[in-house]
Order: C-alpha cells, then structure tokens, then sequence
C-alpha cells in the first residue's frame, strides 16, 4: 500500500510561521504528544471498560525514548492507535486545520507573547523542532493494517503499509538542525518534568517512570490524611515550610475544576511570592502564570488548579471576561473565606496563632474583594498591643463604653510601632483605652477600610492627639494657672522653641500626665503618608514640614515651676522640657540632640 496526497487546507506555508510565533516556546511539541499518547491510552480504557474493546488492555504506558545517532525523538504508546484512514482524517485534516486556524487567528495579533505556551497546538507543534515526522501506528480494532504516515510539514503527505505488531502508536521525529537541544537527555528530562508530572499513565524515559499518576487532587478528601496533603506540598516546593492550611477543590458543575490550595507560611511581606499556583488541564501543566483565572489577592496562595473548563487558547482581555473564569473566580473565592471560617469557628486557637501568616491575606482579600470582605468581617482579627485578638464585633463592645465619644462616635486608637510610640500607648492604657496594634504595609489601607465600613467609628494613632483629646467629651478640666499665666506660658514656650511650624497651646491635662507632649495630628499624617506613597495627587503634601502641636499641661508642677523661675532660667527648663517630649517621639537628633545632652550635663552638674 502506498498512498500519496495533499492537505486540503487554505493557508499555504503555516509552517514557517507557526514556527516563528513559538520560537521562544518550542518544547511545548512534547507537552502535546505526551498528551496525545496519553489521551490514546485512556480512549483503549474507556473503550474497554464499555465493552467496545475486549482485548487485553495490558499496562497502559507512554514511553519517551531519544537516539542521537538517528537524531530521532520517539513517543511511544499502546493507546487505541489509528488506521489509514484515521490517520487522514484525525491528522490530515483535524490537526493541520488546527493550525491552520491557530495561524489564521494569530496572525495579525498585536501580543503574540499572550499565545505562547497558552494554546495547545495539538499534533503540529511536532513540525517546530523536527523537519519530519512519521507515525507508525496499529489501530486496537480487529484485524486492523499497521500504517506509517511521513509529512515533512509542507502538505505533502504519504502514508504506506508497515510493521507493527503491538496496538498503538509511535510518532517519530527526525529532529530539524536547530533544534538538536531536543537530543539531550537533561533538557527532555526538564521538560518531562515541568509539563507531564502528573499525567494520568505512566510515562517512561531512560528506564524510569518519571510521573505520579494518582496526584492526590485526583482523590476524595475523604481518602486522604494530612500527611498526605504535607508530602504533596512537599513534592511541589521542596524547599518551602509545611503549609498552615489546605483547600480540597472539587466541583463538577457548572464547571469542573478539581484542585488543592495552600495557604503557606509567610514570614514577612517581603516574601510574598506569586505565582505559585500551577494551572493544569486534565492532569497536564499549562501555565503558572494564574493571574487572570484565580483572584488577584487569592495569587498568595500556592497548590494546584486542575480544569479543563478554563480557555486556555484565547487571549488575556477575553479570559477575564469568560464567564467560566468568572465562576471559578467567584468560587474559590467563597471556598477561601469558607475554609477560614470553619477553622475560626472550629479553632480559634490555632486561627489566632496562625493570624500573623494569615492577617495580611485576609485584609487584602477584605480590601481587594467586596464579596470577601462580607465573609471575613466576621473572622478578620483585630491584636492589640497586650497581644489579645477581637473580632470586629467583639472590639465594639470592648470599646463601648470607655471609648465613645461626645458625637457618639467610637474611637480606635492604633499604633503603628509601639516601641516608638510607646510613651502615648502608656498614656492611653492609663485612660483605660485599648490601643490595636496595626503595623504592617497592608494595615494603612485596612484602617480606611474599617472606618469606611464599620458604623459610627473613626481610627486614631496614639500620638495623633494629648490623650485628653484623643476621644473628645465634653468635661473640660480645671486649669491651676489662671489665663494670664497661660498666656505666658505660652510666650516662654514659643521662644524657647522657636520653630514656626510647631503650634504651642497651653491646656489643662491631669497633673500625672507629661509636662509637654508633641502630637502630629492624625488627618495630616494620613496625608503625607499618602503623598509618600504616590497616592491621591498630593505629591506637593510630601514636601511639607510636619506641622505638629505641642500642647504644655497647665497642671503639671513642672511648668508652674518655670513660670515661677528666674527670669533667665524660664526658658532654658522650657526647652529642656520641650527637647524631652523630643525625645520620647524620637524627634531628637543632631545638633539638638548634642545642645541637649549638654544642657542636662550642666543642669545635674548644678543640683
Ligand atoms: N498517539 C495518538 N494515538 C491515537 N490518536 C492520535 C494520537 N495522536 C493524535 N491522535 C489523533 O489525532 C487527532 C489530532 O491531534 P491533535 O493533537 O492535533 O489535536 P487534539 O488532540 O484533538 O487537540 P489538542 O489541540 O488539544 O491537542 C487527535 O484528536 C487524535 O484523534
């Protein structure tokens, strides 16, 4: 038998051009044939298992062999295989007019890096690192002829008569000069290793089986125990700490998507790491670039998303519309938010002491994702600085009655370091207050986010006001001094500090609070930061000095001590005073900080 013919299809030449569009991407050709092969493999067992096939369906294997000398590629299985006649229309017509669509689509598209590695080019990507491929096949049907097919990947095509004595097929390819890598058993391996780690049925090369059928995703949770959830994380990130929790993904409609996902250890921000969730579709590795398919706040976590529902062959701008996509989105999304739930609700414990890995993911999926935030308000974790955690609901009782103000407006104080704000964190645990302790990146937005959604309550760092103020009532002090003194006070201040931007105001506090305290205030603060951070078309805000008050306790014995001082002295103790309020805010420094130390030297010096 020896039949030669042409490839009825338009596109004259695809070739070279498919070739030129996945330059950068070639070793996708064995994705695609391993995959083949694999797809033949399963066929015989469906088929068999219906009753279509009743010959023995032996060990279902795929095998990747190289030869050098030949210069040859070979990709064996002992799948359902092809006639002839199969041959011309699975491969003549299915697979060339799959390219030729591929290149009709692509050909004019402005982003071809999109296209790389997303679109399954199916059988023809066999043409990007061989100048000739042949099959050798045996269909699984009774009494079917063994058929050799050859194709340069111009349209010309042959197909004779062979020798084959097993079911199955070998697809053989002489690999093209300037692809001679494909020879080398280390790049095969790697490449092995990256697309075809969980296929389904055994893959061969050089001896050894170089994939685990049964990933554990494939299972029922009810299967499995956490050690096997650990080793799994193990096999995917060899180096990574154990994973906190996991999401056993699994669902069949209105879409299917199996999976599992990690929530990992994070140790600080800076170690966020992206990326880490591997995309799959049947087993088969596709991309780790999951941006579009998974929510960007849920892109922390790590594992696997195993769906043939998720088009992989269309460009970015169209997956982000896909309704598929959009279900999946929504989906995991509510999985995530179940998942913690159940774990604060069944184990607060062990919630709490994972917060400081999981905060930082939930105030981004609460800020990120309205449908989130729903789920976590109820969960989300609020510490303050004695290390307790409340939930939402729990700090506004908390706080009811102490920190209420004159508006009926709830109060939360924050620091932002209680190291260096520690003398107002003190001043306001003197109050009773509870001060939280919100400090990392994420929490400067999730402050905005709070008093956004949370009725009636407004945030405040510590140092943002003396602490009289801070939650504002109507009781208004006694003052010891009379207002005449006040007011110069307040003169002997202002020249002892001279510095326009800092506002001095003279108002009775409680004798045990600090003599002179030097507050930011909180609405200005808000602003520079945001101007640092490029935010909100304030850049000019950044330049600014910082405008702080500093506000003297009239009922302190140390200021009565200086109005009462010798003339000459006055304002020296007033800028000693001043300069230790400097201190405890750590504003302290240079010629000030040495003109300081010295003023103290002499001041002992004198006792
Ligand atoms: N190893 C094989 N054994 C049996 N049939 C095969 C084999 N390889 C390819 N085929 C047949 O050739 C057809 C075309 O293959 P091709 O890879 O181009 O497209 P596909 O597998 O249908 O789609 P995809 O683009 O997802 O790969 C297959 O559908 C299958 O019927």
């Amino acid at each position: 038998m020896e039949e030669r013919g042409s490839i009825s299809i338009h596109t004259e030449n695809i070739f070279p051009i498919i070739k030129k569009f996945l330059y950068s991407d070639h070793e996708i050709f064995l994705r695609e044939l391993v995959s083949n092969a694999v797809d033949a493999t399963q066929k015989a067992k469906r088929l068999s298992s219906v009753g279509e096939f009743d010959g023995d369906l032996g060990d279902l294997k795929v095998s990747v062999a190289i030869d050098k000398e030949a210069r040859t590629i070979t990709i064996s299985d002992n799948g359902i295989g092809m006639t002839a006649e199969e041959i011309k229309k699975y491969i003549n017509q299915i697979a060339f007019s799959g390219a030729a669509e591929f290149v009709e689509r692509f050909k004019d598209s402005g982003d071809k890096s999109q296209i790389i590695g997303q679109f399954g080019l199916g059988f023809y990507s066999a043409f990007m690192v061989a100048e000739r491929v042949e099959i050798v096949t045996k269909s699984f049907q009774k009494d079917a002829e063994p058929a050799r097919w050859t194709c340069d990947g111009s349209t010309e095509f042959a197909i004779t008569s062979a020798a084959k004595e097993e079911r199955g097929t070998n697809v053989i390819l002489h690999v093209a000069q300037d692809s001679e890598e494909f020879l080398e058993t280390a790049r095969i391996k790697t490449i092995l290793d990256k697309y075809c780690k969980f296929l389904p049925v055994p893959v061969e090369f050089e001896g050894q089986i170089i994939n685990n059928p049964n990933p554990i995703w494939t299972k029922q949770p009810a299967e499995l125990t956490d050690e096997d959830y650990k080793n799994f994380y193990k096999e995917l990130y060899p180096f990574s700490e154990a994973p906190l929790f996991w999401i056993h993904l699994n669902v069949d409609y209105p879409f299917n998507l199996t999976g599992i996902l990690y929530f990992p250890k994070i140790k600080n921000e800076l170690e966020l790491q992206r990326n880490k969730i591997q995309l799959y579709s049947r087993q088969v590795f596709i991309t780790d670039e999951v941006k579009d398919v998974v929510p960007e706040f849920l892109m922390l976590l790590h594992g696997i998303i195993d769906s043939p529902d998720i088009p992989l062959n269309v460009s970015r701008s169209f997956l982000q519309a896909d309704a598929n996509v959009k279900k999946i989105n929504t989906y995991i999304t509510k999985k995530v938010a179940d998942k913690l739930n159940d774990i604060y609700k069944k184990d607060r414990t062990t919630f709490e002491s994972s917060w400081d890995d999981i905060g930082v993911f939930v105030k981004y999926g609460m800020l990120s994702d309205d449908k989130f935030y729903e789920k976590a308000k109820d969960f989300v974790l609020l510490q303050n600085t004695t290390g307790k955690y409340n939930t939402i609901e729990e700090y506004k009782a908390l706080v009811q009655a102490n920190q209420t103000d004159k508006n009926d407006q709830q109060v939360w104080l924050y620091t932002t370091d209680a190291e260096k704000q520690h003398a107002y964190v003190e001043a306001a645990q003197n109050r009773s207050y509870d001060v939280l302790k919100l400090d990392t990146v994420i929490d400067s937005h999730f402050i905005g986010l709070l008093e956004q959604k949370v009725e009636k309550t407004t945030l405040k760092r510590v140092d943002a006001e003396i602490v009289d103020k801070l939650i504002e009532r109507d009781e208004v002090k006694e003052s010891v001094l009379n207002d005449t003194e006040k007011e110069s006070l307040k003169k002997i201040f202002e020249q002892a500090i001279a510095n326009q931007h800092m506002t001095v105001e003279v108002t009775a506090l409680s004798p045990d609070d600090a003599p002179v305290i030097i507050t930011l205030p909180e609405f200005m603060r808000r602003m520079k930061d945001m101007s640092r951070n490029g935010g909100g078309g304030m850049m000019f805000m950044g330049d600014l000095p910082d405008a702080y008050n500093v506000t003297i306790n009239a009922n302190h014995s140390l200021n009565q001590r200086i109005l009462n001082a010798k003339e000459d002295n006055k304002e020296r103790i007033a800028r000693q005073a001043f300069d230790l309020a400097l201190l405890s805010q750590n504003l302290l420094s240079g010629s000030a900080l040495t003109a300081f130390v010295k003023r103290s030297v002499d001041l002992i010096d004198k006792e």
